[in-house]
């Protein structure tokens, strides 16, 4: 479908982890969908260079405080877990996942319901910035389809993950080994069957202590012979590490549980791994596997502090996921500023650190992202050929800068003070998807 757009005035983003790149006097022309022109104007004619490249679209020039940014990507969020964002958080994982969690995603065998929350989450996410989102649905295949259609119908680009569990539930939430792994077939089948070039399935095992090793090598055979990616959970809390102990004593550790399985690959992502091993990370960089670092969770949850440099110089490749609930908010740039938090809480405790900077964790939640989603020869920045997938973002209080602020200080405001009232529009593949919420 025909998608043209063109706008004038300052973007920013990141072409490399250390910093982002700024262009002022920029242009950004948008053609079927995909970015073919992104650099400064210098004086040039706009109306001819795009009557140049064949696009015919009214500028959309940016007001002084505004910037063009490339969409958030959340590699880690629970959609079936919104109704529960904010509560229980007086418990730790385990205790948590039993009490709140279990019970609430067990409802989603109504697909009506699923229909209803889905709806609002997706809208919710986009209004919020998340162009691209990888989600965990539910056990369910018809409410997890109900999830990718939501997608589809609003225009968000995500992964979605309907959720495997044969083992270790004392509720009614949960699955034969069969029926966990042919519902999977027909939800891959299902997503595959609504076309959209926007929406993919995910195999979604939910962690090792909730999937026998079976299970789990099954699942991976269907991820190698179908190409698809894999997400699950790995070493977020100490009690599941020891639980995971118990039940694989055969395995050296958490991550060779999965890498048995055959589930490590250069499509897979694991949420957390706060207290990841030295030996464990060596096997993940070996493998191309990404970490999702879900910050919010981790303090909410208790789970711990997770050292994102330790990973990113293990040369893992690191993503940023809201992980609602475990999280309270599907907000990235909540994300950005724990990010922030808890890299300079970690630095108290260690000499000659560098905490990351702002730079850096913007990487991380647009580029940095994409690429823990394989997915970076697509989206994640303005680099020619790839999706327009966008943020048009007003610094905020304007009414408080007394001196007029560069588009560096305007990145940090937007970062450090502002809120989902600063997002004004938001482009997936061109198209404009902001909905009011
Ligand atoms: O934060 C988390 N949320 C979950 O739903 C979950 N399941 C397993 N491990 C998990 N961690
Ligand atoms: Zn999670």
């Amino acid at each position: 479908m025909e998608s043209s757009a063109v706008f004038i005035g300052p973007f920013i983003h990141s072409e490399r982890f250390e910093r982002v790149t700024v262009v002022d006097d920029g242009i950004v022309i948008v053609k079927n969908g995909k970015v073919v022109l992104a650099e400064a104007l210098r004086g040039r004619d706009a109306a001819s260079l795009c009557s140049s490249l064949g696009v015919v679209a009214p500028a959309v020039v940016l007001r002084p405080g505004q910037l063009l940014l490339p969409g958030f990507v959340d590699a880690h969020l629970h959609a079936p877990q919104f109704p529960n964002a904010g509560l229980g958080y007086d418990k730790t994982l385990l205790d948590w996942l039993r009490t709140y969690t279990f019970p609430l995603e067990g409802r989603y065998s109504d697909a009506e319901f699923a229909a209803k929350v889905y709806d609002a989450v997706v809208r919710r996410c986009l209004s919020a910035g998340t162009t691209l989102a990888c989600y965990f649905a539910t056990i369910h295949t018809e409410s997890s389809l109900q999830l990718a259609r939501c997608a589809v119908r609003a225009g968000q680009r995500a992964l979605i993950g309907k959720v495997n569990m044969n083992i270790n539930s004392d509720t009614a939430y949960n699955e034969s080994t069969q029926s966990s792994f042919d519902d999977t077939h027909s939800f891959v089948d299902g997503v595959q069957q609504l076309q959209s070039s926007l929406v993919q399935a995910v195999v979604t095992p939910r962690f090792a202590l909730s999937c026998d090793m079976d299970l789990m090598k099954k699942l991976a055979d269907l991820a190698r012979s179908r190409n698809l990616h894999v997400q699950t959970h790995i070493s977020e809390n100490m009690g599941e590490i020891e639980a995971v102990r118990a039940t694989y004593p055969q395995c050296a550790n958490y991550a060779e549980v999965y890498d048995r399985a055959g589930l490590l690959t250069n499509k897979t992502i694991l949420a957390h791994g706060v207290h990841l091993l030295e030996e464990e990370l060596r096997l993940l960089a070996e493998r191309g596997t990404a970490v999702a670092h879900c910050p919010a969770s981790n303090t909410c949850l208790r789970s711990g502090l997770c050292d994102v440099r330790r990973l990113l110089e293990a040369g893992i490749t690191v993503a940023l996921g809201t992980d609602v609930s475990g999280g309270p908010t599907p907000c990235i740039l909540d994300a950005i500023r724990a990010t922030l938090d808890t890299s300079i809480h970690v630095s108290f405790s260690k000499k000659n650190y560098e905490p990351l900077n702002y730079q850096e964790v913007f990487y991380l939640a647009t580029l940095g992202g994409a690429k823990a989603l394989a997915m970076d020869d697509v989206v994640g920045n303005f680099q020619v050929g790839k999706e327009f997938d966008a943020l048009l973002v007003s610094a905020p209080d304007p009414d408080l800068h007394f001196e007029s602020l560069d588009s560096l200080q305007l990145l940090q405001k937007f970062l450090y003070c502002g809120s989902e009232r600063n997002i004004k529009e938001v482009y997936v593949q061109g198209r404009p998807v902001k909905q009011a919420f």
